[in-house]
């Protein structure tokens, strides 16, 4: 059995901040995981590095199960968006260094496949519905089944999704929280236009989503799922806040817009009641912040029982590791939905090669043995760390409100 030797955590910043834990044994094997904890990095490098590293040095690296139970009961303080994100990533890493001993492509160890690949969905943005309509048919020419629209809000300086860059979308903007204003009375009034005008442009092959980034009151949500239904969407994202699970009822008897939530989710328990009460239809937590594969394989097999499907989240905060893991996690899992897929820069996928590829539509995780994927630690060494936070929302009243 291969013991851990080593463990050690690498902080990279190829355009935004990543963080990585590399565990090595004393097969002459190792494995990498994904600990970036978008504005907060530097607690999980911490908890990592000063907490976890020191209970693994020694451990047989093939007791998965044992080590995540070891973590997460171990730390007494449970769950939590660090904790889970430090434990996913030595899970990661666990399971990438399994299935590298066992010469295997990791979703083979998980099953082996349930479909020939993993749909995806693409970004399109822009400041007016026009634009994001262009940027929408640009997505499809190059194969993409499916098209999450963001459109600016008129009468808003910004909003959700929106940037200059349209291939590469990072909110993490600035050393110290920007300040954005919102309103979500005019926000009400333009998103049902976004959708009317995409589908007289773009027909009905292809999915639309949207994400309302947690802005709303439940009785907002039911009105704004409601206004949305003519058009069919494959999912509305993160309708509101979802600490109290329960606010998804309101939603849910005034439409039949799918919904999605869980992003933010770092365990079984945060969905549990959306899952067993159906107020949901897409369970959006995924492998970096939600406990590693270990948790996730059973948060969809909860899901699973209730016909809730999988839409990990994916976005360019999540490091081309996580994406690796979703794809032979989500190739591996009969209740999969979609994956998320906002492209990572070229010097994020210097210092992350990989074998994930796009075609028609789906991504595929690669054949080669483990996760597929590998950190250049020299190339790391060229990106130092740059503190980033998210922004920050005020409605026009001056008070907080949620980003
Ligand atoms: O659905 C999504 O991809 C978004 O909600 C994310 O871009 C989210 O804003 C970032 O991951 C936050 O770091
Ligand atoms: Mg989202």
């Amino acid at each position: 059995m291969p013991k851990i030797t080593a463990a050690r955590v690498i902080t990279t910043c190829p355009g935004r901040n990543f963080v990585t834990l590399k565990i090595e044994t004393d097969a002459g094997v190792y494995g990498v995981g994904d600990a970036t904890l978008n504005g907060r990095e530097l607690a999980v490098a911490s908890y990592l590095e000063d907490h976890v590293v020191p209970c693994l040095i020694g451990r047989d690296a093939h007791r998965i199960e044992d080590t995540w139970q070891y973590l997460y009961r171990g730390a007494y303080w449970r769950r939590g968006p660090v904790t889970m994100s430090a434990i996913a990533a030595v899970d990661m890493a666990l399971w990438d260094i399994k299935a590298k001993v066992a010469g295997l492509p990791l979703y083979q160890l998980l099953g082996g496949a349930c479909r020939q690949g993993c749909m995806v969905y693409g970004h399109a943005n822009g400041e007016t519905i026009e634009e994001t309509l262009q940027e929408a048919e640009r997505y499809i020419e190059q194969g993409y089944r499916a098209v999450r629209l963001q459109s600016g809000v008129p009468g808003l300086k910004s909003t959700y999704g929106v940037s200059k860059d349209k291939d590469f979308y990072e909110p993490a903007d600035a050393d110290l929280p920007t300040e954005n204003l919102w309103s979500t009375e005019k926000y009400l009034r333009s998103a049902p236009e976004l959708f009317a005008a995409a589908r007289e442009r773009l027909g009905w092959d292809v999915h639309l989503l949207h994400d309302a980034h947690h802005r709303m009151t439940p009785i907002e949500a039911a009105r704004l799922a409601k206004d949305l239904e003519p058009y069919r969407l494959f999912w509305l994202e993160d309708a509101v806040p979802a600490e109290n699970q329960e606010s998804f009822r309101p939603i849910r008897q005034h439409s039949t817009t799918p919904l999605a939530v869980g992003e933010v989710f770092n365990s079984i328990w945060d969905c549990k009641q959306l899952i067993e009460e159906q107020l949901i239809d897409y369970i959006r937590a995924t492998v970096l912040h939600a406990g590693g594969i270990t948790q996730m394989r059973r948060i969809a097999s909860l899901a699973d029982l209730y016909r809730v499907r999988t839409g990990c989240h994916g976005a360019t905060d999540l490091s081309p590791i996580t994406m690796s893991a979703a794809l032979h996690f989500g190739l591996s899992i009969p209740n999969f939905g979609i994956q998320e897929y906002m492209r990572h820069t070229d010097d994020t996928n210097t210092v992350f090669p990989h074998g994930y590829r796009f075609s028609d539509g789906y991504l595929r995780p690669g054949e080669q043995p483990g996760l597929g994927v590998d950190i250049d630690e020299d190339a790391a060494e060229q990106f130092p760390y740059r503190r980033a936070y998210l922004p920050v929302n005020r409605l026009q009243d001056g008070s907080m409100h949620d980003w």
